[in-house]
């Protein structure tokens, strides 16, 4: 919500997130918070200029760029940059909404002079605007957007105002120097520094219980403001005297209170909480309300850089303790306003000038604080000191104690979660045993291991074992949808009718399967992504060992292609294949880039990729998950585990560990899904999918290898691009295989074309999927027509997927995109096969098109799959 800012804050269902930029100069973003997709998703290396987030998101506006990034999760606005986007557009501003992100086109030149262009992207947003008069900023609501005129800096407003009246209630006469909106309102500070705000209040609507009292965000205090930030229904702003906060609207039971003493540089505001950065030395963010992150261990930009001069009123914000500026461009600087007057009890001691705020010292004649008094008898008097240059070691003192402090208690108790979940033995005294699984309620109170109280921290609900044993109708044979190695599957129903799946652990107290339940338990409440199969919760009395996963309606893969109903199979089209490919991939991809160091899954198979009920592919069973090593070139020495067909022979035989091994076994599943074979099976004379597959691939016998219970595609190329692939992630040697981005880019790029090549005689075909959203952008063709794709493509089969499109802008997915441009530069520098040197021998030259909607069907197509 709001307006762009060195720090932003989203919030939704997966809990609140501040990000910031660094105060370093470096543009850099830390996010800090519950949310995992974006704290994991958060484009580290990556410098930006400004930040904005909403419901479960956060946009960033590249700094070189000058582009949005998206990264979090929100099914409205795609991840990475938002998509379609005007080539050549850069922006000067971002604003982001619930569920939409808008961007301000920098300001035309030439015969387009005076006219302002601002793209939006999301729930019913999707679209450019055109006005015939330049506007200097905007600012994003929950469903509708504001900006404000240069010329006579009047406000204008679009989108939903249903519910919030702001386009109707807009004031057309009052004019501001800023604007900012919150959920159903917006505020604005008027040349005189007063606030006025229009829009909803929540005593029109009031809802929920927890409301305190009649709390109108209309109702604006009389303080003169310099910055105002508004919430869902409330609003707060940083006084023009002292740089205090003040807030008003409504406020929910136990809201955190804004801080009294504390002067702020710059405010944010999330739902129903308001951060912001506290003008001391250690520029450390604060937050209050309801819900919102608290104590973040980080320090930001005060505000957004410019490359204007500091107008009157105004000075440079130079970084106190290091003295260095915070932006990097050279002639780019942080202005910030000057304050009017000075706290209770202190006098100006020096005027705001150039490179400080006023300086404000305590008056020794008249103390009342005990402030005052220490300052005034330490000696300070004689020296001058100002107010604030006087808090500055104490604080630096405090904060540091602070910081030493909690980082020693979170190592000290981080250790020991992961001492007591490493060693933790059953022993009867502690626990209670279960009853034998005959289906009776248990009626003994629950006893629970205090080490797994610890997790409770985490996202993963803690389950009674009566809880579950009811919900599978006592784990009976009907609720049985799956056997593995050590564990059954049971389909079960909650109390408030969730459907979920029960995997219990056959024997109970194994020590085995004591420590792949923790590895489980551990990995996927930390591990957050669309194509990883959600761990619900847990559940560990005595011996028993329960994990509750979201119910997949449609079972593993591995029943699809092998079951006992030949329908499935060949209800498992093409397209549908290479979908869940593409999806297994992506969470793989996840697994080795997103987190640190990587996840190496170590059981890729086609019974671990799950299919839910929208059909989409889930990468589950991570009791075998190990933490690799964050360079693939430096392997772990692990003893082999996995399942034979799938065990990579270099780990397998040297017990080289590297993500690595999870591209060879994803090879595996690649050949499985083309060829419908089995990864071993005998009754082929060649029972090794892979010895089998392999030589046919290699000489170009790719027919040999598909599916015959399906007919073969029009789209040839398609296949053999995937089967090009999987022959690759096959290799023998783990270093000669891809990495797991480059495996997602070359299944894309097949997917596309199965769904209609981009080089054919069609005017307008898609081309690229885009991950982490529904959508897909689509481009049409440049080329000549007697020039198609398949003569590129085939002149260099085995290294297709190597190829990098024109721009890393027009990848699909967060962490494709950011590895990809660094693969790009790679690439470039070594064999001059990247950015610009594709010539007509780049097969992906001809995604260098317009970027145009997709079509009802197309869109029909990604709705459904991803
Ligand atoms: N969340 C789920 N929803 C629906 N079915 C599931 C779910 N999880 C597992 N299953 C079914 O249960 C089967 C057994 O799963 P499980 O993870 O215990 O073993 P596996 O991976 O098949 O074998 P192994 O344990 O040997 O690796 C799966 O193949 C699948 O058919």
């Amino acid at each position: 919500l709001g307006s762009m800012s060195s720090i932003a804050v989203s919030y939704g269902e997966n809990g609140p997130v501040f990000c910031g930029l660094s105060s370093d100069g470096s543009h850099l973003v830390s996010c800090f918070g519950a949310d995992a997709s974006i704290l994991y998703g958060a484009p580290f290396r990556l410098p930006l200029l400004g930040l904005t987030a909403g419901d479960g998101f956060v946009c960033g506006l590249l700094l070189d760029a000058h582009q949005p990034y998206c990264w979090g999760n929100n099914i409205y606005v795609s991840m990475g940059v938002p998509q379609p986007m005007v080539e050549g557009a850069a922006y000067s501003e971002i604003s982001a909404g619930d569920d939409h992100l808008c961007a301000l086109r920098m300001p035309s030149k030439g015969s387009r002079r005076g006219v302002s262009i601002i793209d939006c992207w999301g729930y019913n947003m999707t679209t450019s605007h055109e006005f015939n008069d330049t506007i200097m900023s905007i600012t994003a609501g929950s469903v509708f957007n504001c900006g404000m005129f240069a010329r006579n800096r009047t406000t204008l407003c679009w989108g939903d105002e249903t519910g919030s009246g702001v386009i109707s209630l807009r004031p057309r006469n009052l004019r501001f120097q800023s604007i900012s909106s919150g959920g159903f309102h917006v505020c604005g500070i008027l040349e005189n520094s007063q606030v006025f705000c229009w829009g909803r209040s929540l005593a029109t609507q009031q809802s929920s219980s927890d409301i305190l009292g009649q709390g109108d965000v209309n109702m604006v205090p009389m303080d003169p403001m310099v910055s105002v930030a508004g919430g869902r229904f409330h609003a707060c702003g940083i006084k023009r005297m002292d740089h205090k906060i003040v807030c008003w609207g409504f406020k929910l039971q136990n809201s955190v209170p804004p801080p009294r003493d504390s002067r702020v540089y710059e405010i944010v505001a999330g739902d129903y909480f308001t951060c912001g950065v506290l003008a001391e030395p250690s520029l450390r963010p604060l937050c209050w309300g309801t819900g919102g992150p608290w104590s973040i261990p980080m320090a930001v930009s005060p505000g957004i850089c410019a490359s204007n001069p500091c107008g009157p009123g105004y000075y440079e914000f130079i970084h106190m303790s290091s003295g260095n500026k915070v932006c990097k461009p050279a002639d780019s600087r942080v202005c910030l306003p000057c304050s009017i007057g000075c706290p209770d009890g202190t006098y100006q001691s020096a005027p705001c000038n150039l490179t400080s705020d006023r300086g404000c010292t305590f008056n020794c004649s008249s103390c009342t604080s005990s402030e005052c008094r220490t300052f005034c008898t330490s000696g300070n008097k004689s020296k001058g000191h100002r107010f604030l240059s006087f808090q500055i070691p104490i604080f630096v003192a405090e904060v540091a104690f602070a910081v030493v402090f909690v980082s020693s208690v979170s190592v000290v108790a981080c250790l020991y979660i992961r001492h007591k979940l490493q060693n933790c033995r059953c022993s009867d005294s502690d626990v209670i045993v279960p009853k034998a699984p005959t289906y009776s309620f248990r009626k003994e109170p629950i006893k629970v291991r205090p080490d797994l109280e610890d997790l409770k921290i985490r996202r993963a609900q803690m389950f009674t074992y009566e809880e579950l044993e009811r919900a599978t109708g006592g784990f009976s044979e009907e609720s049985l949808v799956g056997k593995g190695s050590f564990s059954c599957v049971f389909k079960g129903v909650l109390n408030d009718g969730t459907l979920v799946a029960v995997k219990k652990a056959t024997r109970a107290s194994d020590v085995k399967n004591s420590k792949e339940f923790h590895t489980e338990l551990d990995l996927l409440s930390r591990l957050n992504h669309a194509h990883l199969l959600n761990l619900l919760g847990y559940c560990e009395e005595g011996g028993e060992r329960l994990l509750v996963y979201e119910f997949m309606a449609h079972g593993s893969l591995y029943q699809h292609l092998h079951g006992k109903d030949p329908g499935l199979k060949k209800r498992l089209d093409w397209v549908r294949r290479v979908t869940i490919a593409v999806q297994a991939a992506r969470g793989i991809e996840y697994l080795h880039g997103y987190a640190c160091p990587p996840v190496i899954h170590r059981d890729i198979k086609s019974s671990n990729i799950l299919i839910d009920e929208e059909h989409n592919a889930r990468v589950a069973d991570f009791g075998l998950s190990l933490l690799g090593p964050v360079d693939s070139s430096s392997p772990l020495s692990e003893p082999p585990a996995g399942t034979l067909g799938y065990l990579d022979p270099e780990y397998y035989k040297l017990h080289y560990l590297t993500t690595k091994s999870d591209v060879y076994s994803f090879g595996v599943l690649l050949l499985e899904i083309l060829s419908g074979r089995k990864a071993i099976d005998m009754q082929f004379e060649e029972g090794n999918i892979v010895e089998w597959a392999v030589p046919l691939i290699k000489a170009g016998n790719i027919s040999a290898i598909l599916d015959s219970s399906l007919k073969p595609p029009i789209e040839w190329e398609a296949l053999k691009k995937i089967a090009a692939t999987a022959g690759k992630c096959v290799r023998m040697r783990g270093k000669d295989r891809p990495s797991m981005d480059k495996v997602t880019t070359a299944l894309e790029r097949g997917l596309a074309l199965l769904m209609g090549s981009p080089c054919n005689e069609q005017p307008i075909l898609p081309t690229e999927v885009i991950l982490g959203s529904s959508r897909l952008h689509k481009k049409g063709s440049h080329r000549s027509s007697n020039q198609s794709c398949s003569e590129n493509d085939t002149t260099d089969a085995d290294d297709q997927f190597e190829y990098r499109a024109p721009s890393w802008i027009t990848f699909p997915s967060v962490t494709s995109s950011q590895r990809r441009s660094e693969a790009e530069t790679e690439g470039k520098n070594s064999d001059g096969r990247g950015l610009g040197n594709g010539g007509a021998g780049d097969g992906l030259m001809c995604l260098e098109e317009e970027i145009g909607p997709a079509s009802p069907q197309q869109e029909l197509f990604l709705q459904n799959n991803f």
